[in-house]
C-alpha cells in the first residue's frame, strides 16, 4: 500500500475571530498535488501548519509519517519549502544564498556549494547567480527560491504560489520544471495557486480550498473522465425531439441558455449518442466537449462556499 506523504485530522487554525483553516481532514499520496483556492482561502495557513511554522489551534497532522509537532527539525530536512514571499538574505549572491540554505539543512559547505550550483543550473539560472539577489527580476527570484527549496534533496517540496509575478514564458518554464520533479526525480510537490491553469497543467491531484475548508479533493484523471462524460449538443431546431429521445433513454437533459443541450453520461466516448441519433433517425447536431471540468468544479465549490467564483479565476 502506498504511504501517504501528508495526513491531517481536523486541522484548524484561527487568528482571533478569523477561521483561516477549518477542520481539514485529508490524506495525500505521493505525486504532484495542487492546492487551489482564491485569495484568503487558507492555502498559506495550511502549508505553514504542515511545516510547523504556525501552530494549529486544533487537530493533528503527519508529514512523511511523522507528527508535525514532534521532531520537526528532522522532518523539515526531508521537506523543501518555497514560501510565497521573498525569503532571501539581502546582499547575498544567488549561489551564496542557495549554498547557505543547504548548510542550514545540515550539509557541509562543499556539498552544499556543489549542490547549489546543480540546482541553479536546473532552474535555468546562468551567470546571474554571482550577482546580489537584490538586483534580481521577479523571475530570477522565483528561480532562486526554487533552487533553495531543492538544495538539500527533499522528498517533498511545498511551494506557495511559485508562479506569482511571472511573465508567460517565465511561468511556462517554472511550471514545466515543477511538473518534472515527481516524474524525473521522485520528489512529491504540493503547489498552491489561485490559478486554475497552473494546477491543471502539472498536477495529478487537486484540493480545492475555500473559507479554510477543503471543498473538493479529486485526482486529475477523475476530473478528466468527468469532463469526457459531459457532452453538449446543438440540435439546430430539433431541440424538442432530441430532448424527448434522450429523456426516454434515461438521460438527464439540461437546456442551456445558448440553445444547447447538456447531457451527462457514464461513458467515456460519445458512441452512445451517435447510436441513439442513428436509431431514432434524429437530424444531425453539432457536438461539443463540456467546458473545462476543473473550472466548473472550482466555480461550483466557490459558489457553494458563498464566494463569487469569477473573481478568483
Ligand atoms: N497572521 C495572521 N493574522 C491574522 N489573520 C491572518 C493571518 N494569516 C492569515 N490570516 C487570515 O487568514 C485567512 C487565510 O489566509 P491565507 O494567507 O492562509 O490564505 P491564502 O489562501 O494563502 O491567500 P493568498 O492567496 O492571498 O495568499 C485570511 O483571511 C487571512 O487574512
Amino acid at each position: 500500500m502506498i504511504k501517504p506523504i501528508i495526513e491531517t485530522q481536523g486541522l484548524s487554525k484561527t487568528y482571533g475571530s478569523q477561521r483561516a483553516l477549518d477542520d481539514v481532514t485529508v490524506s495525500l499520496p505521493p505525486g504532484t498535488i495542487g492546492l487551489l483556492g482564491p485569495n484568503g482561502a487558507g492555502k498559506t495557513t495550511f502549508l505553514k501548519c504542515l511545516l510547523n511554522l504556525e501552530a494549529p489551534t486544533a487537530g493533528t497532522a503527519q508529514v512523511l509519517g511523522r507528527s508535525i509537532t514532534v521532531n520537526s527539525r528532522e522532518s523539515r530536512e526531508r521537506v523543501g519549502y518555497g514560501p510565497e514571499r521573498d525569503c532571501h538574505i539581502p546582499g547575498m549572491a544567488g549561489c551564496e544564498y542557495v549554498t547557505y540554505c543547504g548548510q542550514l539543512s545540515g550539509m557541509t559547505f562543499h556539498a552544499a556549494r556543489q549542490r547549489a550550483h546543480e540546482m541553479l543550473d536546473l532552474v535555468g539560472m546562468g551567470q546571474e547567480r554571482y550577482r546580489s539577489i537584490d538586483t534580481y527580476s521577479t523571475g530570477m527570484r522565483q528561480r532562486a527560491k526554487l533552487a533553495q527549496a531543492l538544495v538539500h534533496d527533499p522528498e517533498v517540496l511545498i511551494l506557495d504560489e511559485p508562479t506569482n509575478g511571472l511573465d508567460p514564458s517565465g511561468r511556462e518554464y517554472i511550471l514545466r520544471l515543477i511538473g518534472s520533479l515527481w516524474r524525473e526525480f521522485g520528489i512529491s510537490v504540493i503547489i498552491s495557486s489561485h490559478l486554475l491553469h497552473d494546477i491543471e497543467r502539472i498536477c495529478d491531484r487537486v484540493l480545492i480550498i475555500a473559507n479554510g475548508r477543503i471543498v473538493e479533493h479529486e485526482t486529475m484523471a477523475a476530473l478528466q473522465a468527468r469532463r469526457r462524460r459531459v457532452v453538449e449538443l446543438a440540435p439546430s431546431g430539433a431541440v424538442a425531439r432530441y430532448t424527448s429521445v434522450l429523456t426516454e433513454a434515461g438521460f438527464t437533459v439540461e437546456a442551456l441558455s445558448n440553445g444547447r443541450l447538456r447531457i451527462e453520461s457514464t461513458e467515456d466516448s460519445v458512441d452512445w449518442l451517435l447510436r441513439l441519433m442513428r436509431d431514432h433517425d434524429l437530424p444531425p447536431a453539432d457536438l461539443f466537449s463540456s467546458p473545462d471540468a476543473l473550472q466548473g468544479l472550482f466555480l461550483q465549490a466557490l459558489e457553494a462556499s458563498g464566494i463569487k467564483g469569477g473573481d478568483a479565476l
